[in-house]
């Protein structure tokens, strides 16, 4: 995809990202730029490498073959499909982990995620979505400059994805974090999104800047063009 020329101070910037398993190019020559405070939400069928292009701007992949480029914010949070709370921590120390004396600031992020009142609760005390809302908080505190996030409403149920939907458009007009939103789920790519990218087979082989008004809904006039376009890009044909 053609990079951006306009864009002066990008949050990334990633130019020809290449990695290999064995032989085979599971990204292959991916450019990428994200806007401060833009939300991006990538697409892409199961194996396109959408993890994989997610764990190299998290600095967790450190077998990238190739980039010609691969610039990221020094801070960076990720969300994972599951929370990854710490069993053994209470909800606000795991917020809180490694921030040393931030217990306010950890308070005011539950309060935000709708969990004020639960600081002292243990992880399995609480739903598998009340875990999400305490996996964004424990990003959120930290004030990222670029929020990853892989599926991280997957394991969720219709309803709950819907409530976190709206959190997540709430906590990222409110702290402005570049993101880049990994999903299976094209309406949700729709309703969340600045912009929708499609990877396949390790290229970005489309691009939708999303225009609609926010709140965004499916019933919304012009969302089914965005979505036919993006289910063309995928390769569904309905
Ligand atoms: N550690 C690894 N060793 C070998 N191959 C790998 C490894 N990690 C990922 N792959 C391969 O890279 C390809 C892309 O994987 P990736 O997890 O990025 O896809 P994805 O688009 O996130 O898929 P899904 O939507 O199913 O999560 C897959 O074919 C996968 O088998």
């Amino acid at each position: 995809m053609a990079p951006n020329p306009g864009l002066l101070t990008a949050a990334v910037q990633v130019r020809d990202l290449v990695r290999r398993y064995d032989d085979r190019a599971v990204l292959d020559g991916v450019d990428l730029d994200i806007a401060p405070g833009e939300f991006v939400a990538l697409l892409g069928k199961s194996g396109s490498g959408k993890s994989t292009l997610l764990r190299a701007l998290a600095g967790l992949d450190f077998g990238v073959d190739g980039a010609g480029e691969l610039v990221v914010p020094a801070n960076v949070s990720v969300v994972f499909q599951d929370s990854r709370l710490l069993p053994w921590a209470r909800v606000l120390e795991n917020v809180v982990l490694g921030l040393g004396g931030a217990g306010e600031r950890g308070r005011q992020s539950l309060d935000e995620v709708g969990l004020a009142g639960r600081e002292s609760a243990w992880p399995n005390e609480l739903s598998g979505g009340e875990q999400q809302r305490v996996a964004l908080a424990r990003s959120l505190v930290r004030e990222p400059e670029l929020l990853l996030a892989d599926e991280p409403f997957g394991a969720l149920d219709a309803l709950t994805r819907l409530k976190m939907h709206v959190l997540l458009r709430k906590l990222c007009a409110a702290h402005q974090p570049a993101v880049l939103l990994v999903t299976h789920d094209v309406d949700e790519a729709i309703v969340l999104a600045d912009r929708v990218i499609v990877l396949d087979e390790g290229k970005l082989v489309a691009e939708e800047r999303i225009e609609l008004a926010a709140p965004r809904s499916p019933a919304d006039p012009g969302f089914s063009a965005v979505r036919s376009r993006l289910l063309d890009a995928l390769g569904v044909s309905l």
